[in-house]
Parts: structure tokens; C-alpha cells; sequence
């Protein structure tokens, strides 16, 4: 399918990052949320199915274990693993030591599982969500999972740590946005000189009590991959090697193995 702007770059980005990352010897996946994902599940598709025979995929929420489903690849459930050998997961922002806010569709609790279980943790964007320092380029603030009778509680504190919370209303509902799991979210806009240091800000909003997961997620990535609107891929790696993929073939090398 013929696409462009944003939406190329996202698949561009999530195809680049499954040609590197999920080979024929992976057969633990999981599969991250948000609109970047489904180009992630469309790619390992196209590697066919003997390379998709034995996987089994797990997924971080409601819309990524639909995109399994629908995909006819084999779902598993995080209970019964301890580890996985690649998950990969959209990010909505990114900083230049691979820090992330992520939980913009509330899934960051489960996402933050499958990126600690997992041997190999990539996050996968468009060129947007690229950028030097956290909230910078995603102004909304860091998505807090609370559980519900203690959010006036924690939007108190977040306010008094020099936070400016508020808590995520339904778009399509009265009332407040529900996760998976049966919670409310607080997004919380931090100053710069918070978010310069996105671990200590996440251990101090990890502490305040009723806070069940922080959409920050710091020490965890090997890579970050960025669509471009040129149709290269900004390539982010562990250790600050940035390196550009001039163009991502139409179809998959593994494919053809
Ligand atoms: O963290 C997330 C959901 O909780 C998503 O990965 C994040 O919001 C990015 O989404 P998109 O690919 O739509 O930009």
C-alpha cells in the first residue's frame, strides 16, 4: 500500500527494525501498542510462515493481542514466560540516550513488563518523536498509571514535586480513560530540569503511593529506529551510535531463507 508522511516513516521504521532484530532464531516476541505496532505485526507476517512456525507472541494490551489475533500468529500470555528474546514497541518521544516517555494509549505498565523481560528492547517512531531532551516534542506529560481511589492523592503530590498533572479523560466516554487494568491515568507535565534527569524523576513518581507504573522508561532500549520523511531511517543505538539506513526493501530478506 502506497503510503506517506507520517504514516510512511512509521512503517519505515518498523520494518527496518524487524529485518534487524527478529530473526529465525526468535521465537519469544512481544509486540508493543499504538499506531506504529500494526506496520511491526504486517512485517513479521511478511517473513512467511516457516519463519513464524514456533513463535509465539505476547502482547502489551487489548489492541496489540487483537493485531496477533487478527494476524493469525500465535498469541502467548506473560505468565507464562520469564523472558523474552525481542520485544519491540512504539515510543512518543525519545531522548539522545535512548530515554523514553511512552503510555500515550495508557499501556505503559504492561509495556514496561514485556521491555524488562525481554533480551533485546527496541522502540520503533516517526521522525517526530526524535528529539534531544524528553518533552520537548511531546507536550502532554509523562502518562502516571494510578489505581483510582488514590488519584486526587497523587495529582496533590505530583503537584507539590513541581508537577502539573491532570487526569486523562475518556474521549468517546464520561469520565475519566480506564487502562487494561482497570486504572485511571495521570499525565504530568514536568520543567526541563526534571526531565533532563528522566531516572531520578521516575523513581520519585514511582514512589508516591498509588502509582502502579511511570511512561518513563530509562535503561532498557538497544536501539530506537525513526522513519524519516525521505524514506531513510534514523538508527539510535546503546552506547549514542547514530547511523542512517538510506532505504528499507519492499520485502523482507528472511522471506526467500
Ligand atoms: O506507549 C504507547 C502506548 O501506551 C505507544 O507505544 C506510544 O503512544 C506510541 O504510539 P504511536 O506509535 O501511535 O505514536
Amino acid at each position: 500500500m502506497s503510503l506517506t508522511g507520517v504514516e510512511a516513516a512509521k512503517r519505515l521504521a518498523a520494518y527496518a527494525a524487524v529485518d534487524r532484530h527478529i530473526g529465525l532464531e526468535h521465537k519469544l516476541i512481544g509486540i508493543g501498542s499504538g499506531s506504529t505496532v500494526p506496520y511491526v505485526v504486517d512485517r513479521i507476517v511478511q517473513q512467511g510462515p516457516k519463519a513464524n512456525a514456533g513463535r509465539v507472541f505476547l502482547p502489551t494490551g487489548f489492541q496489540s493481542k487483537e493485531l496477533i489475533i487478527k494476524a493469525g500468529l500465535a498469541l502467548g500470555d506473560v505468565d507464562q514466560y520469564t523472558r523474552l528474546d525481542v520485544t519491540i514497541d512504539g515510543a512518543d518521544e525519545v531522548d539522545s540516550n535512548l530515554n523514553s516517555i511512552k503510555g500515550g494509549g495508557a499501556c505503559q505498565l504492561r509495556e514496561k513488563v514485556l521491555a524488562d523481560m525481554a533480551d533485546t528492547w527496541v522502540m520503533v517512531a516517526d521522525y517526530r518523536k526524535n528529539s534531544e531532551v524528553l518533552g520537548t516534542n511531546w507536550k502532554q506529560g509523562v502518562p502516571i498509571e494510578v489505581v483510582p481511589f488514590a488519584y486526587a492523592q497523587v495529582l496533590a503530590t505530583l503537584t507539590k514535586q513541581g508537577g502539573t498533572p491532570t487526569l486523562r479523560m475518556g474521549k468517546a466516554k464520561a469520565g475519566p480513560v480506564v487502562s487494561d487494568n482497570g486504572n485511571f491515568i495521570i499525565d504530568a507535565v514536568f520543567p526541563k530540569e526534571q526531565m533532563l534527569k528522566p531516572a531520578e524523576l521516575l523513581v520519585r513518581i514511582k514512589l508516591i503511593t498509588g502509582v502502579v507504573e511511570v511512561g518513563l522508561f530509562t535503561d532498557l532500549a538497544k536501539a530506537a529506529y525513526f522513519g524519516n520523511e525521505d524514506g531513510s531511517v534514523t538508527v539510535r543505538a546503546l552506547g549514542g551510535k547514530v547511523e542512517q539506513i538510506a532505504s528499507v526493501p519492499d520485502v523482507p530478506a528472511i522471506a526467500s531463507a
